[in-house]
Parts: C-alpha cells; sequence; structure tokens
C-alpha cells in the first residue's frame, strides 16, 4: 500500500480512542441499555465497568427487589447515593448507574462534577419490549406495568435531558452500534476521552 492509500485507510477509519480522563455516566430509563451499552464501552476503551445496582446488590447480598421489599425505596435510593459517590472518588471507568438515579439533585451534581454524563434516549415501545419479559424491577410491579413505565417516562425525561450527552437507542441498533454512537458523541468531548 502506497503512504498516500495508507493516509486514506487512516483517514477512514477515523480517529482512535486513547485515554479516558474522566468517568463515563450512563443514565437513562430503565431498559435503555445502561448496563448492556455501558459494559460493551468500557469492553471497547478497556477500563473498568462499574454498575451502581450491581454494587447495591453484592454489598447487601440481596437482589434490588428484596431490598426494596425488605427496607423500601428510600433506603435503596441513599444506598445509590452513597455508591454512585464512592464509584466516582474511586475508579475511572464506565459506571451505568439505575434507572432512578439521576433523578437525585445530589447524583447529578456530583456526576457532573467528576464524570460525563450520557443519556440513553429511547422511546417507550423500545423500553417496554425490553423490560416487560423481566422480573427485576420492583417499580414495576404494579397491575399495569406498562402504564407505570409510561407515567415514569412522561416525569423522568426532562430531568434525564439534563444530560451533557444524549444518545438516541433506537430499537434496530444493537449494542455494538451503540457503543459506536456513543464514542461518536465523545469526540465532542476532548475533556473526557483523549483521540489518536
Ligand atoms: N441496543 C440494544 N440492542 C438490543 N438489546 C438491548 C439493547 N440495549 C439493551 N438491550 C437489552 O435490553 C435489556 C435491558 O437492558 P439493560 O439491562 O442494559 O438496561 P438498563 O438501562 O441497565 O436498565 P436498568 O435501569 O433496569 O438497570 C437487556 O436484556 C439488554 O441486553
Ligand atoms: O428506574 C428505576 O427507578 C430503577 C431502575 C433500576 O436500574 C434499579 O435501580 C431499580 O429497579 C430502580
Ligand atoms: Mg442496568
Amino acid at each position: 500500500m502506497s503512504e498516500k492509500e495508507q493516509d486514506r485507510g487512516q483517514k477512514a477509519a477515523g480517529p482512535v480512542p486513547g485515554k479516558l480522563k474522566k468517568t463515563i455516566v450512563m443514565v437513562g430509563m430503565m431498559g435503555a441499555g445502561k448496563t448492556a451499552v455501558g459494559r460493551a464501552l468500557a469492553a471497547r476503551l478497556d477500563v473498568p465497568f462499574l454498575d451502581s445496582d450491581h454494587e447495591i446488590e453484592a454489598a447487601a447480598n440481596m437482589t434490588i427487589p428484596e431490598i426494596f421489599a425488605r427496607d423500601g425505596e428510600p433506603f435503596f435510593r441513599l444506598k445509590e447515593r452513597q455508591v454512585i459517590a464512592r464509584l466516582l472518588e474511586e475508579e475511572r471507568g464506565v459506571l451505568s448507574t439505575g434507572g432512578g438515579a439521576f433523578l437525585a439533585e445530589e447524583n447529578r451534581n456530583v456526576i457532573t462534577a467528576k464524570g460525563v454524563s450520557v443519556w440513553l434516549q429511547a422511546d417507550l415501545d423500545v423500553l417496554w419490549n425490553r423490560v416487560r419479559h423481566r422480573d427485576t424491577r420492583p417499580l414495576l410491579r404494579t397491575a399495569d406495568p406498562r402504564a407505570t413505565l409510561s407515567g415514569l417516562f412522561r416525569d423522568r425525561v426532562p430531568l434525564y435531558a439534563k444530560a451533557d450527552l444524549t444518545v438516541v437507542s433506537d430499537g434496530q441498533a444493537a449494542i455494538e452500534t451503540m457503543v459506536d454512537r456513543v464514542l461518536e458523541a465523545l469526540q465532542a468531548r476532548p475533556d473526557v476521552l483523549e483521540w489518536t
């Protein structure tokens, strides 16, 4: 390959992500793909993957539905605030939050101060299709879970919209495509991710 061809090849491939300078924090509704996309993004960047729901469950040795049932949602939210603050302090990587985390001003402030927030924006039908078959979300254990999801969606969207970056998750985009989209959005933020 000539030097010119090599040049063209490099340009077509685009810039390559380098050093991560701030934690990338995934926010959005249940089913938006925060865990699935966050994990794949961390693997792509070769940085630690952290998930606040997982950390809370591991520390309590209980599942989230068990914590809600035994200790109530306010207790879960307290643990969530503590875990998010600790993880942002301790480690740099990709942090996937629980669906309700970004609603608390305290969490938004610490996330904005220490990381960059990425809202995975999906419409209600996409979210419902992803969460309807699993019984792991206590807030959806209602007589009409789709209506409950719809109400949460309506109330929460204005708060998710405060995130630093928004990445659309439509029903067609596979998880690796979502990783590409997040990385593309991060090209506007060299303070978060260096490029080579
Ligand atoms: N882009 C996608 N393409 C296909 N499947 C997806 C995509 N994003 C998420 N999923 C699937 O949808 C389901 C829910 O995703 P995930 O658990 O990552 O959501 P979440 O945002 O972390 O939700 P929660 O707030 O409840 O933790 C999973 O089975 C996941 O594999
Ligand atoms: O949207 C929410 O409020 C929640 C989402 C999950 O990630 C868990 O954090 C929990 O089920 C609550
Ligand atoms: Mg999750």
